[in-house]
């Protein structure tokens, strides 16, 4: 079962204009410090979230730095320096304006240095890399949090994003995944997340100050693996479901994808690891996230142009025109997973998933996806 753990937020403090530093008061020594990294799409919706709470409540600093994978903007200016004076992402997260209290960063080392909870969201691809620079660089006694869905598949097996993180730094981790689709979060539509943690204590409970809003709703679990599993597989489904947009198969046929894929997810994830929830499938991490992903997510909507080219142009080329640099898990998840099911005898259990893959490198046609054997066993 889970627990909506309600923040106690207080009443905002008065923002210094231009202030970039945080007001000094006896009480700083105690004051957490968040350090969010990442700023692609979600990165920076996140960290919108965060510091619109740490101005909120006093047991956080105000202000919250964004380390920024530095890029060259067209206009010839440096991301960070755009960000940092115009309170906004420009190439990310148009239109939507920052907190103040946001500082981007450019520099990974400088980033973490002095936060004691760390929020990691970055695509998954890069996190192994992030990760070695980070080693012996964060401050002790700090806690992290994964929001990235995807995983490493290396050849003593599957390594989740909280593990790598937890294992490389030393340090704990838990998850935040959900139905988030980062826009819609972004103009404070209303949202749920769900938290998996490890044991029972206060930094469940400190996180979920630090996400929750009005207008974002986070509930905690205690099932970090199960949580992790069900926002990277998703993934593989939404794909799925972008291709039967693209045939142009209507409503029952996704529904039964989405079924299908649902019941691959849970399998998927208890054969991997026992300890998995059923309950945690019931959680925005768990069927929400399936739903919004495979109604509004970019992986879906890649998919759906890739059918639609009769996979003559690649996932690779259609992300790089459709999404401008932000960037799709599915494809690779599909890659990584098919990797596991056929190293451990699995593929005839997954027919879903190895059929995302194979449509994916061009090895069937995307009208594959709707031509598998339903019927084949699955274990449950
Ligand atoms: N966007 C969403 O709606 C959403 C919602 C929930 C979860 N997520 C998950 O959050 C994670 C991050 O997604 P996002 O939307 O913030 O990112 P994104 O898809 O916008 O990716 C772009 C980011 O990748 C960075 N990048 C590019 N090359 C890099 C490199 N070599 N090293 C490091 N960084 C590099 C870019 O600077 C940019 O910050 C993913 O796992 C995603 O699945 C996304
Ligand atoms: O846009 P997608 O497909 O990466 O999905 C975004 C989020 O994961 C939805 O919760």
């Amino acid at each position: 079962m889970s627990q909506t753990i309600k923040s106690q937020q207080q009443p905002p403090l008065e923002l210094q204009a231009g202030r970039e530093c945080p007001a000094v008061n006896s009480n700083d020594g105690h004051k957490s410090r968040v350090a969010v990294i990442g700023s692609g799409n979600w990165g920076t919706v996140a960290a919108k979230l965060i510091a619109s709470n740490t101005l909120k409540l006093p047991s956080f600093h105000d202000e919250v730095r964004m380390w920024v994978f530095e890029e060259t903007l067209p206009t010839g200016e440096k991301l960070t320096d755009v960000i940092n004076k115009t309170n906004e992402n420009v190439k990310y997260l148009p239109g939507i304006k920052l907190g103040k209290n946001i500082v981007a960063d450019p520099d990974l080392e400088n980033a973490v240095k002095d936060a004691n909870m760390l929020v990691f969201v970055t695509p998954h691809q890069f996190m192994e890399g992030i990760c070695k620079r980070l080693v012996g660089k964060i401050k002790e006694g700090a806690e992290a949090i994964s929001l990235i869905k995807g995983m490493e598949v290396k050849t003593e097996g599957p390594c989740m994003i909280s593990s790598l993180i937890s294992n490389q730094l030393m340090i704990n981790c838990c998850v935040l995944m959900g139905a988030n689709i980062a826009n819609d979060i972004a103009v404070e539509k209303l949202s749920e997340a769900t938290i998996g943690y490890r044991e029972k204590g206060e930094i469940a409970e400190k996180w979920a100050q630090l996400f929750s809003t009005p207008y974002f709703m986070v509930s905690a679990v205690e099932d970090v693996e199960g949580v992790e599993l069900c926002g990277t597989l998703k993934n593989v489904v939404a794909i799925a479901a972008g291709l039967v947009d693209g045939l142009e198969m209507g409503n029952n046929t996704k529904a039964a994808i989405m079924r299908i894929g649902l019941r691959e997810m849970k399998t998927f994830s208890k054969l991997l690891f026992p300890s998995v929830k059923d309950s945690t499938f019931f959680e925005s991490c768990g069927v929400g996230d399936l739903i919004t992903t495979c109604l509004g997510g970019r992986n879906r909507k890649v998919s759906e142009a890739f059918a639609r080219n009769g996979g003559r142009r690649s996932f690779d080329d259609l992300e790089a025109e459709m999404l401008q640099g932000q960037k799709l898990q599915g494809v690779s998840t599909a890659r990584d997973i098919y990797g596991v099911l056929r190293h451990r005898g699995w593929l005839e259990l997954f027919p879903l998933f190895s059929t995302v893959h194979e449509i994916s490198t061009c090895r069937l046609p995307p009208s594959a996806i709707v031509k598998y054997n339903l019927q084949k066993p699955v274990l449950t």
